[in-house]
């Protein structure tokens, strides 16, 4: 059968998630800070766990680490724990990052069949809602395939997608790892590779999420993460126990595709905007080697 061929996804007159992100990492280094205001951070910056406590931590963040970071990447549950508030406060936050020119990540992990993660992909991946971001995270659990809607919104917007392949907790094993030589982690892999084939230039907008944490078992499942070509998320820095070190000898080869991100690490230097700034810089010289 003849392979057909996959146009080019570049939306025209736009530059690509992949290609803003690749720009960023290679003018401000690979780390990206996320944003998870958890209730006891708040508590110690002396905040109180309200919509007022969330946006002032929220800013706060973004204007100590705006100009250092590739991207920062909110957690979107907690600012769902405070309601319709609460998202407000992303909204604002989001659109400030956009006006300081760092890109965003939402850390919202959405998957959904296929008529209802079209609305998830309005929601994080349309120019005109409220909740654009540049990007988003996807769980592809209900298929790689459900994603589909969000994979070409994402496309036709200049925008990019993290999809969960491995994932930093002890527990995503048991689901990722099944099928040995064959793994859901490695269809996974794969699935974003053909996907980024749609893309020109050196990094496509379809990336992973790979955990800092996962030590050997790129290696045990014989994943290929270079050749998916996309950018690679790797959280578990700091709090979850993985260094700046771990993740060269972990990810090899695909190194240069990485960007490191860590929060409640570098969160818990704040309030003062000083200790957040030198505590992301410290985790930055860290993924540069120096
Ligand atoms: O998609 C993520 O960012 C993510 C995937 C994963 O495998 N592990 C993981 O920790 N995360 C998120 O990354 C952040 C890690 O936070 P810290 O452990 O405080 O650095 C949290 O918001 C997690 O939800």
């Amino acid at each position: 059968m003849l392979e057909q061929a996959v146009p080019s996804a570049d939306a025209p007159g736009r530059e690509s998630f992949g290609s803003r992100l690749g720009a960023a990492m290679a003018a401000r280094g690979p780390l990206c800070v996320g944003i998870d205001p958890h209730p006891a951070l708040l508590k110690n910056w002396g905040l109180d766990d309200d919509a007022a406590g969330l946006r002032r931590f929220s800013l706060t963040v973004l204007e100590a680490v705006g100009s250092l970071a590739a991207a920062i990447k909110p957690q979107v549950a907690l600012y769902e724990r405070h309601g319709s508030a609460g998202i407000t406060v992303l909204e604002e936050l989001l659109a400030e990052a956009r006006d300081e020119k760092v890109l965003t990540i939402a850390d919202a992990k959405r998957g959904d069949i296929g008529s209802t993660m079209a609305a998830y992909a309005d929601a994080w991946l349309r120019d005109d809602s409220p909740l654009a971001a540049d990007s988003v995270t996807l769980s592809p659990y209900l298929g790689f395939e459900s994603l589909r809607p969000a994979l070409d919104l994402a496309a036709e917007t200049g925008r990019g997608v993290f999809v969960l392949a491995l994932t930093s907790n002890p527990e995503g094993a048991s689901v990722q790892h099944v099928g040995g030589a064959d793994s859901v982690a490695r269809r996974i892999t794969q699935s974003a590779a053909a996907e980024n084939r749609r893309y020109q230039g050196s990094l496509g907008s379809v990336g992973l999420v790979v955990g800092a944490t996962v030590g050997s078992a790129l290696s045990e499942l014989d994943l290929d993460l270079a050749a998916v070509r996309g950018p690679l998320l790797a959280p578990g820095l700091g709090a979850q126990g993985a260094t700046p070190a771990d993740l060269r000898t972990t990810f090899g080869a695909a190194y240069p595709q990485v960007l490191g991100t860590s929060s409640r690490d570098i969160l818990s230097a704040g309030p003062e905007q000083r200790g957040l700034r030198d505590a992301a810089q410290r985790t930055l010289d860290g993924l540069r080697g120096e």
